[in-house]
């Protein structure tokens, strides 16, 4: 659906490569995260991907065809949806889709879009009375006003309470279900990891680890098995290698005669990995 063969891009006013030989696929229907510490590249990337920035190295294809070479009909079937909602904030809710409706020649059910993110209720008010999350809502019904066949999403929840980052996880999974496919930046791990089916972890303006949320933890996580057990009123806590582990007599016996508070295995989560690989803490701002 997508290719990204060797891209390098420098901004006109630096001296130095922005983006230092990217390459990647994402196949269709495939959710694919792009994470990386700030700077690192990720909205240059994507701004390169939906053709607001040109004249970078390399090559990249959509369905087949050099991005370079396809015209309007590439924005007619993709979806933007940026970290910092722009609407018109002296017009309605309403009034702003419908003014960006008549961009596109396909158009989506907004009623149900609109009903499905809770602002139904309140498209006729005015967008400078949005909270900060109603305007994040907004833009995502306006990334998808076009029935768009791909997604490009650059941090969809952040910002967004608990319920509202949840439906918005949920409408993804649905786009990708119906066969969209999503390309997605986010510091927030937890939803990488519920949305991502692969993800690319990018420094400095390169990719330098890219797989499957399960392959990358199997790859970081520590093969062990940490047991918790009550003695004498205490908790003790012990970790044994995974390898072997049915044999293990020390283990099995502590299984048996002991009073078992918890029992798992050291999986790494996505936001160790992230720490591990790029060598750089998450920023939660
Ligand atoms: N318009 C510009 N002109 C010159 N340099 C720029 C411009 N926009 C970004 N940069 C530089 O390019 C590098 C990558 O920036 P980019 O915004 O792509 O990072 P990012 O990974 O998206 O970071 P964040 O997570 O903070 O959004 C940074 O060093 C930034 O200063």
């Amino acid at each position: 659906m997508f290719k990204v063969e060797n891209l390098h891009f420098t901004y006109p006013k630096n001296k130095d490569e922005t983006i230092k030989g990217i390459s990647f696929e994402i196949s269709k229907g495939e959710i694919f995260g792009f994470l990386g510490p700030s700077g690192a590249g990720k909205s240059t990337t994507q701004k390169i991907l939906i053709k607001l920035l040109d004249q970078y190295k390399g090559a990249i294809y959509y369905n087949n065809q050099n991005i370079a070479e396809i015209n309007d009909s590439f924005f007619e079937s993709i979806g933007v949806s940026f970290e910092m909602p722009i609407h018109f904030s002296k017009m309605t809710a309403m009034e702003n889709i419908n003014f960006f409706l008549k961009l596109y020649k396909k158009n989506n059910d907004i009623e149900k879009l609109m009903k499905r993110v809770g602002l139904w209720e309140d498209k006729d008010k005015m967008v400078s009375e949005y909270s900060k999350g109603m305007k994040i809502r907004l833009n995502f019904v306006r990334a998808m006003l076009n029935s768009p066949e791909m997604l490009f999403l650059d941090e969809p929840t952040n910002g967004l309470d608990p319920t509202n980052a949840m439906i918005l996880k949920d409408m993804i999974k649905e786009f990708k279900k119906d066969g969209g496919t999503v390309f997605i930046t986010s510091h927030i791990m937890s939803d990488i990891d519920q949305l991502c089916d692969r993800v690319a972890f990018v420094v400095d303006g390169q990719i330098k680890e890219m797989d499957t949320p399960r392959n990358l933890k199997l790859k970081y996580g520590k093969r062990t098995m940490k047991l918790e057990y009550k003695e004498n009123g205490k908790t003790v806590i012990e970790e044994f290698p995974m390898d072997g582990i049915g044999q293990n007599q020390t283990f099995l016996n502590l299984l048996q005669t002991k009073d078992i508070e918890t029992l798992h295995s050291g999986e790494t989560t996505l936001e160790d990995i992230f720490i591990h690989v790029t060598g750089v803490g998450l920023n939660h701002e």
